[in-house]
């Protein structure tokens, strides 16, 4: 089992921008992921490729999880990206548009075995093969998803209204797909920057959907992302108080306990585990 990550908060920015990478060594984001893709124009690759290699081999992104988004493999630069970011210090390399089990056997190839992958899951075709793209990501020890919900509502031709009405269903079984894999998600990005509330009921969806974090766009973003994406201290209480009873003796061979008038069982006390662990995590 995978150990437990805040993964509350991923902030992308183009390879290309300096001031953006410096600003993220000091942003309180879980992770930062570097851009080669959609936010680089295509005279601009080979340069953004440098740039984020030099960015890892500086360093300084502290607990942050650093990771790359390279080109896509049918791309033209997709291939040498992926290359070069083998075996460099990044937490993980996030390939887009991953829609068949093959592409995940052709990054492992080009990738190695020793560099963590991550997929994005935004084509029609992936959605239409969610269960055999996560027992093939398990297989190719590809550790989170990245819903690209820009991509996916673009390709399906839907009308988003602010509660994504049209990407529900596909939203949810990308969650239900994925956690029968021990797969971690991270939820779309939400493009207006400037709808502060619309973007907190937007994390505050993706939290109820069963998201562990969501992907962002801009600094402005990282508070309430952490915030939405943390247990809540009535959550994390409700958790000791489970912990805690499992924990007398007298409750040793039990399966199933009455805390503060309400059923718990075993399968609680694993999901309060989770949570108290999170919230620790949350709180460094
Ligand atoms: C959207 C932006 C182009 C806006 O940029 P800008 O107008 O420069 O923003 P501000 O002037 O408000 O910036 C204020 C300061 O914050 C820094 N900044 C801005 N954005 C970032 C960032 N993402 N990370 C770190 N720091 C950032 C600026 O440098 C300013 O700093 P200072 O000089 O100290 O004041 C821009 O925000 C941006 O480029 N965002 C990221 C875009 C991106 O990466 N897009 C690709 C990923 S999304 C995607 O692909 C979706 C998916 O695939 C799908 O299908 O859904
Ligand atoms: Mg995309």
């Amino acid at each position: 089992m995978d150990p437990i990550r805040a993964r509350r908060s991923a902030l992308y920015m183009p390879a290309t921008n300096s001031r953006a990478i410096e600003k993220a060594r000091e942003l309180p984001c879980d992770v930062v992921i570097l851009d080669l893709e959609d936010a680089v124009a295509p005279d601009m690759k080979e340069v953004a490729r440098e740039s984020a290699l030099a960015a890892a081999r500086a360093g300084g992104f502290g607990r942050r999880e650093l990771v790359l988004r390279v080109n896509g493999l049918d791309e033209p630069w997709g291939k040498d990206d992926l290359a070069a970011a083998r075996d460099t210090g990044f937490d993980a390399v996030l390939v887009p548009k991953v829609s068949q089990v093959e592409d995940l056997r052709r990054c492992r190839d080009k990738l190695g075995a020793a560099t963590p992958l991550w997929a994005m899951i935004e084509t029609c075709t992936a959605f239409s093969n969610l269960p055999d793209l996560a027992a093939a990501s398990s297989a190719a020890g590809c550790k989170a998803w990245v819903i690209g919900t820009n991509d996916l509502a673009k390709e399906m031709r839907c009308r988003l209204d602010a509660a994504r009405t049209a990407l529900m269903p596909a939203l949810s079984f990308a969650v239900i797909a994925a956690r029968a894999r021990g797969i971690a998600l991270l939820d779309g990005v939400f493009n207006d920057l400037e709808d502060g509330d619309g973007f907190e009921q937007q994390c505050r969806q993706g939290l109820a959907l069963g998201f562990d974090g969501k992907t962002l766009i801009h600094p402005r973003q990282v508070a309430t992302a952490n915030r939405v994406f943390s247990p809540e201290l009535d959550e994390v209480r409700w958790s000791q108080q489970i912990v805690d009873a499992f924990a007398l003796p007298e409750n040793a061979s039990s399966g199933v306990l009455k805390v503060d008038g309400r059923m718990v069982e075993r399968l609680h006390l694993e999901e309060a585990q989770r949570i108290i662990a999170l919230a620790q995590l949350a709180a460094e």
